[in-house]
């Protein structure tokens, strides 16, 4: 059982949070999670997680274990262990996997500086994985470093999108009845077949849910089911709530969850994490301009343009001079999209300030930082040729910072005299600059671009 790295240094904000919440929901969010730390910090209770990542992900078609397989570049499990790790009340995280995944897993952690981590090794089956994490859980442990707690968590890994609130509520819930499962609607009606594979009869819709994660229970009472379980169950059984029930009598308070709690099963699951990731990271652009006043006038009218093509993504400006403040505090406030805007000339001083204040910070550890070097250039005035060399140093650029995770690219935008022509590039500008950013494509990385 390995803990996460000693002493890693951890950025301050674990990312956004990348739950399905806006708006009124999430100030709704808000007031229960202020309510319940509240609770939670009146009766500190001593909440662990075990979260089963010991499969093989078979039904995803992948060589790769569906766990480790790649969203912008990083390893499913580690989006579900940030999501984990926002949540400052849970005191460890048990990870289950198998043998053979061990040093994978340990390099995740390393690398994403994930904390608060223990690693068990898996079971067989899904119960058996789990009941390997209670058991790491357990006083009766030998050279245990991790304390029993008084609730449980149990989250499936490839089930990402977790927010704290649902984690709250099963938890509380858990409290209070043993026991407690996060359910959503059935989307398909369930039907038993008969023997000769015809319908015998189909389940009312309307009076069943689906099981999903995250689940909680009294320490004590899932740690006494698998306990008493049975083989079958063990090798068969996909629900814990139903261990509680049978074997302590517990009956599980239901919590309805949102719709992303959804298990990344298939191949399209993945598509689908990467798409909403995506999403998540480009709801902020910061344009980043110099003082001079042309340079900050092209520049507003980029942003301009910008908020009418990247609607309800919100675009700021900034001036790279004094970035000790202002900047660094956009990116504590996890902007993941720069765009640096020089006006008629190609050098890359600009972006290279930026490009380096970026590095030193740890925005680009958790999701890929798109930065798009644009340069306004007068081909009437000045030939392309005499700034393209310039320009293609961005490639080199681009390969050394890719390393840090910094995805960049240069973008020329002609600045004709004529206003009309003008606002014309600018909006070819913006829907190249828009598609960078929401599609997060790395084969673009380093390139220049046209608009
Ligand atoms: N022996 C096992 C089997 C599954 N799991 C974990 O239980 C979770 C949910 O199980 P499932 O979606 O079925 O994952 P797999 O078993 O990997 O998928 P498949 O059935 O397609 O092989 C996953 O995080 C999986 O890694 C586990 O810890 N140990
Ligand atoms: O059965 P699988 O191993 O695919 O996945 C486990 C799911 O069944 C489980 O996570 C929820 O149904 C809640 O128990």
């Amino acid at each position: 059982m390995e803990a996460g790295p000693p002493g890693s240094s951890r950025p301050t904000e674990l990312g956004p949070c990348l739950s399905g919440q806006r708006g009124a929901d999430q100030a709704a969010s808000a007031s229960l999670q202020s309510a319940a730390r509240a609770q939670l910090g009146r009766h500190p209770l001593a909440v662990a997680a075990v979260l089963p990542a010991g499969g093989c992900g078979e039904r995803m078609g992948v060589p790769t274990p569906k766990q480790f397989c790649p969203i912008l570049e990083r390893p499913l499990i580690s989006y579900t262990l940030q999501a984990l790790e926002r949540v400052f009340w849970i005191k460890d995280i048990v990870v289950v996997v198998t043998g053979e995944n061990m040093e994978v897993m340990k390099s995740i952690i390393q690398k994403y500086q994930h904390k608060r981590i223990s690693l068990v090794e898996a079971g067989v089956t899904r119960h058996r994985s789990i009941f390997n994490g209670l058991k790491a859980l357990a006083e009766d442990q030998l050279n245990c470093k991790l304390s029993k707690p008084e609730i449980v968590i149990i989250h499936d890994a490839v089930r990402p999108f977790v927010e704290e609130d649902i984690l709250l509520k099963v938890v509380t819930a858990a409290k209070e009845h043993g026991a407690a499962g996060a359910i959503r609607p059935l989307v398909s009606t369930v039907i038993s077949p008969s023997a000769d594979g015809c319908l015998d009869h189909s389940l009312e819709r309307a009076r069943h849910r689906a099981s999903e994660m995250p689940q909680a229970f009294l320490f004590d009472v899932i740690y006494e089911a698998y306990q008493q379980c049975s083989d079958y169950d063990l090798e068969f059984g996909t629900e814990c709530l139903q261990l509680a029930l049978k074997y302590c009598c517990t009956k599980a308070k239901l919590v309805e969850g949102s719709p992303d709690l959804w298990k990344v099963t298939y191949k399209r699951d993945l598509y689908a994490a990467e798409s909403i990731v995506k999403e998540r990271i480009s709801q902020e652009v910061c344009v980043i301009t110099d003082t001079k006043e042309d340079n900050k006038h092209v520049s507003h009218l980029l942003e301009e343009v910008l908020k009418s093509e990247l609607n309800h993504v919100k675009v700021t400006s900034e001036a790279l001079c004094h970035a000790g403040r202002d900047l660094q505090q956009i990116i504590l406030d996890q902007c993941y999209n720069f765009v640096c805007v020089n006006v008629m000339t190609s050098d890359l001083q600009e972006t290279q300030k930026l490009l380096s204040i970026l590095e030193e910070s740890h925005l680009s550890i958790l999701y890929p930082v798109v930065v798009v070097s644009v340069h306004f250039l007068d081909f009437k005035l000045v030939p392309p040729s005499q700034k393209m060399e310039n320009l293609m140093q961005i490639r080199e650029f681009a390969k050394e910072v890719k390393k840090r995770n910094i995805w960049l690219c240069g973008l020329l935008i002609s600045y004709p005299q004529d206003e009309q022509k003008l606002q014309e590039s600018l909006r070819q500008g913006a829907i190249i600059i828009a598609s960078l950013i929401k599609e997060r494509n790395s084969g673009l990385v380093g390139q220049l671009l046209i608009a």
